[in-house]
């Protein structure tokens, strides 16, 4: 609702108060009317105050009503309404002004904002545009190109920078309902025609057209395929083009034609399964509402790898004293440097003072580890390694400190079974680099307490990362499912596809780079090392093993033979592809023909390999080992595979993530598609579907949110 009261000094003060976040659902619009109709016959008001309850201007329209039918007064006439007022409207900005919050503003008269307020347009990380004239007021208010970047970027914006930008009139640290209350009286009686954005034009570049190409070229490096960036450009070119009624008619269209996309359903869908995840659950009953999380005052990080350092930045970001450890001075020495730099560079990117950042310690002497509250151990991936440490900490730590183990895919059972209290153990999984990746897969063992867990989500918000808590397998959820994606990747090569074909369907797909191109900027060693260990290949492997199967089952040897002659991906110059230049992929004739001696070698007639078929073998292979995961309960829901492949491995969040992917296309097709592959290629068994899939489209595939309910009936890891 909008609540209304009159104050001394012939102003009305509406409140919008619909908390949390004062969305614009249907009640509020309706009270927005009738609260400005009042104040606007009220003789006794010279002019109207526009703030939010709480702290919080608005976050905009409210998203849930877009999933059902729009009821109540549509948002554009109402802010017209308030543009056309004879009687001053100044928005106090306080907290936040996003998406049609931000609009709403627009039409007020002027904006005070409070000096911690941020505004932005944020519509197109919905899949949508700003449809209540952002995308026409913004523009004449701020000129076209910040508008541009604002409008398709969706970025948040500070108050500094709005008051630069001329987004809003005035700064204040202070009270800003005192400062526009007090700014509304001297205003009160003005002519408002001047201010009314409607009526200005839009200051544009004389190369405008070399300034929209501009932005979608870089649309289209940033989030290929993407309907709403493009359609945000499509509206600004009409902001600078046409006579504003025109222009809110052109926004009115595109925004029909986003709304209706599976795109917008897709980039709503994540940003609910995101905020969902936090509310974990496990089937023995415990939950975040009835577990408490242990404070973490101080931490600990060993090992001052890659990953660990990351981590030591990102705790010591969120304000927590960190001990950092190591067990060679040389290490320690490089690792210290490392840490500093990264946390200078973050410390001036952010603007935060050096006394925000939690401390860092270092040391050789685990010792000193006595009083810590949580340790993450960030060592090789190494099993006996990672025991002798735990046996250690269990030794050295305060009998209640959370141990933490950043593995990628081990057992944390096993691990776990090292130390002296196995339920304080639970798995923590960054993902490089540390200080900048969103995801943490939270590990649960079979013998993890709830309090573990609660601790370890905790701790993903105070980082502010996405905590996802899953079950214990290897390589958990999101690094499961990549084994048979990459699979997939090298049968296509062995069948005569090139990299650069995968590649070129995987990033028309919308990943930022397709598998080869990862596989080289991680280092194909890495794989190695965990094939070899696996027994797959290398000295561990029995003599005699057939080349192209393991098990009974098809293995592509191809990557084991690159990493064998030195190409190990980008950090040697070759992998997959050349780098001659620095970070430059290009097609390598070598492998071109070292493909077509390895077909002729194993008999392989190399054949034309479709587009098609590159993207459902390799997603759909992925999908499937998904439901394998749903079914098996190493993961609580399809939401949280979702979140954590939006969130950690590059998927394009325009697609959902790839459970509502697979429902988007259609479970059926999935199902079907599989079957073909796994007729014509029986010796690669999760191409077989599983029995979730199956069991699903018998139920008439029902939309992802139901699955849970279907799922609960089978066993749970969690
Ligand atoms: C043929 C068909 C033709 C169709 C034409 C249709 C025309 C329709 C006309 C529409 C007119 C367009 C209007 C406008 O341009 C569109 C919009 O405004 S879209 C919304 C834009 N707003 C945003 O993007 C902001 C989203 N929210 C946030 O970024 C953050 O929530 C926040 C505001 C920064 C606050 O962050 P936090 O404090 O961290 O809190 P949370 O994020 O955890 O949120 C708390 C709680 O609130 C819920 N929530 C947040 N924002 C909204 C919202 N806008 N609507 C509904 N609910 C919201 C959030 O989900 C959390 O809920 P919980 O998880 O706790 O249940």
């Amino acid at each position: 609702m909008a609540l209304y009261r009159r104050i001394p000094g012939a102003i009305a003060v509406i409140t919008l108060t619909n908390p949390p976040v004062n969305a614009l659902s249907c009640t509020v619009r309706e009270a927005i009317y009738e609260t400005v109709k009042r104040a606007t016959a009220d003789q006794e008001v010279k002019a109207i105050v526009l703030c939010g309850a709480n702290g919080k201007f608005c976050g905009g329209a409210d998203i849930k009503e877009f999933s059902r039918e729009m009821r109540g007064p549509p948002l554009v006439p109402m802010i017209d309404m308030i543009e056309e007022s004879e009687k001053p409207v100044v928005a106090v900005i306080e907290g936040v002004a996003f998406g049609g919050g931000l609009e709403l503003a627009l039409g007020c008269h002027y904006r005070i904002a409070h000096s911690g307020a941020q505004v932005g347009l944020t519509e197109v990380t919905l899949g949508l545009l700003p449809a209540a004239g952002g995308t026409q007021r913004l523009p004449r208010l701020i000129g076209v190109p910040a508008a541009l970047d604002i409008i398709t970027t969706g970025r948040h914006v500070s108050a500094q920078e709005a008051v630069r930008l001329g987004i809003v009139d005035k700064v204040t640290d202070s009270s800003a309902m005192e400062e526009a209350i007090e700014f509304a009286k001297t205003v009160a009686g003005e002519p408002m025609g001047p201010r009314r954005l409607s009526l200005w034009t839009a200051a544009c570049p004389e190369d405008l057209d070399s300034l929209l190409e501009g932005a979608l070229v870089r649309i289209r490096q940033r989030s290929r395929g993407a309907l709403a960036p493009v359609a945000c450009v499509q509206a600004v070119r009409a902001a600078a083009s046409l006579p504003f009624a025109q222009g809110m008619k052109k926004e009115q269209e595109l925004m029909a034609y986003l709304f209706t996309s599976g795109q917008a359903r897709a980039m709503q869908y994540c940003f609910f399964t995101q905020r969902a995840a936090a509310r974990w659950t496990t089937p023995s009953g415990a939950s975040w509402e009835n577990t408490k999380a242990r404070p973490v005052r101080q931490a600990a990080v060993i090992g001052l790898g890659t990953m660990g350092k990351g981590i030591a930045v990102s705790l010591s970001r969120a304000g927590i004293p960190v001990i950092a450890v190591e067990t060679e001075q040389k290490r320690l020495k490089a690792g210290r440097k490392a840490v500093n730099s990264m946390l200078t560079r973050e410390s001036q990117k952010r603007g935060l003072a050096e006394a925000h950042l939690g401390s860092i310690s270092f040391t050789l002497d685990l010792r000193k580890l006595r009083d810590t509250d949580l340790v993450i151990e960030a060592v090789f991936e190494d099993m006996a390694l990672k025991k002798q440490i735990f046996s250690k900490l269990s030794s050295v730590c305060r009998p209640d400190a959370l141990l933490c183990t950043n593995t990628s895919g081990l057992n944390i059972d096993e691990i776990a079974s090292a130390a002296s209290r196995p339920e304080l153990v639970v798995g923590t999984h960054f993902f490089a680099p540390a200080h900048v990746m969103k995801l943490l897969e939270v590990v649960c063992g079979p013998r993890t307490s709830p309090v573990a867990v609660a601790t370890a989500m905790q701790l993903a918000k105070r980082l502010e990362k996405i905590g996802v808590v899953v079950g214990n397998c290897s390589g958990f959820v999101g690094n499961r499912m990549m084994r048979p994606y990459t699979e997939q990747a090298y049968y296509l090569l062995e069948e005569g596809a090139r990299p650069e074909e995968v590649d070129l369907v995987l990033e028309e797909f919308g990943f930022a780079m397709g598998i080869f191109r990862v596989m080289d900027l991680s280092g194909l060693d890495v794989g190695w090392r965990s094939r070899k260990e696996l027994g797959l290949t290398g000295p561990k492997l029995p003599p005699g093993t057939e080349a192209r199967s393991r098990g009974g089952k098809r293995y592509s040897p191809l990557p084991d033979i690159l990493c064998e002659s030195g190409r190990l991906g980008q950090k040697t110059g070759r992998g997959w592809y050349l780098y001659e230049k620095e970070r430059v992929a290009t097609p390598d004739p070598w492998l071109q023909s070292f493909l077509e001696d390895y077909r002729s070698r194993f008999g392989i007639q190399s054949r034309r390999v479709g587009q098609d078929e590159i993207l459902e073998r390799c997603l759909y292979s992925l999908i499937n080992e998904g439901f394998r995961i749903l079914q098996e309960g190493i993961a609580a829901s399809p939401e949280d595979i979702d979140v954590i492949y939006v969130s950690g491995y590059g998927w394009p969040r325009h697609r959902g993530g790839p459970m509502f992917y697979a429902w988007m296309v259609g479970l059926p097709k999935v199902l079907d598609k599989l079957e073909h592959y796994h007729r014509t290629h029986p010796d690669i068994p999760n191409l077989a579907p599983s029995s979730m899939l199956r069991k699903l489209v018998a139920r008439g595939s029902p939309p992802v949110h139901q699955w849970r309910a279907l799922i609960q009936q089978h066993s749970s890891q969690l």
